[in-house]
């Protein structure tokens, strides 16, 4: 695939529904648009200030490849789908790009991160909480093994990122507590 990218380049795709590579809603490719042109300054990257400043708080000095390419399509809110090995910064790619996406006004579920361990959640869900440290995100672990009243009651309350493992996250959505409508 000529517009696909690997591992060996820790790049990123993004796509929509009707085509690999192509921009939502249109035929112009994701690269004519300059989305996965690798951008090798968080300060280049149009970022929000409070989430810059957290960043820098966070200690991330220069964006990692993989944070080069996949943190732009991902705050132009296009699918992504992106691959490099263990421990190159995908968490952070993938935190920054849909924290960089949240209206602050709004205090129901934005962005739902699945993990496929509760360790993973919750470690997920402290860069959440470290890297939007100035922005006032309301972050939780939704996981397995918590009490079931605790997550309802979080929730309901109002949490913009949920971080959590599909069976907890599954139940908090189909009991109500948990709304995806946005
Ligand atoms: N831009 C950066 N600057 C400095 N450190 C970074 C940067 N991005 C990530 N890190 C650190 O590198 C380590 C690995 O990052 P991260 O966990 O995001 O990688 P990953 O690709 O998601 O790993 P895994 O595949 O194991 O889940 C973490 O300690 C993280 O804090």
């Amino acid at each position: 695939m000529d517009n696909d990218y690997n591992d060996e380049n820790a790049g990123s795709l993004p796509h929509n529904r009707d085509g690999v590579g192509q921009a939502a809603g249109g035929t112009e490719p994701v690269e004519k648009q300059g989305l996965t042109e690798a951008i090798e300054d968080f300060s280049e990257m149009g970022l929000r200030d409070d989430l810059l400043r957290g960043i820098y708080a966070y200690g991330f000095e220069r964006p990692t490849p993989i944070q080069q390419r996949a943190i732009k399509p991902l705050c132009a809110v296009r699918d992504t789908l992106a691959q490099a090995q263990s421990g190159q910064g995908k968490t952070g790619a993938f935190t920054i790009g849909t924290l960089h996406t949240l209206d602050l006004n709004e205090r129901d579920c934005q962005v739902i991160i699945l993990s496929n361990t509760r360790e993973l959640a919750k470690q997920t869900a402290e860069v959440v909480s470290g890297l939007g440290q100035y922005m006032n995100v309301s972050s939780m672990a939704c996981i397995g093994g918590q009490a079931m009243r605790e997550s309802m009651e979080a929730l309901r309350r109002g949490v913009q990122v949920v971080v959590g493992t599909p069976g907890r996250v599954l139940h908090m959505i189909t009991n109500g507590a948990l709304r995806t409508g946005r």
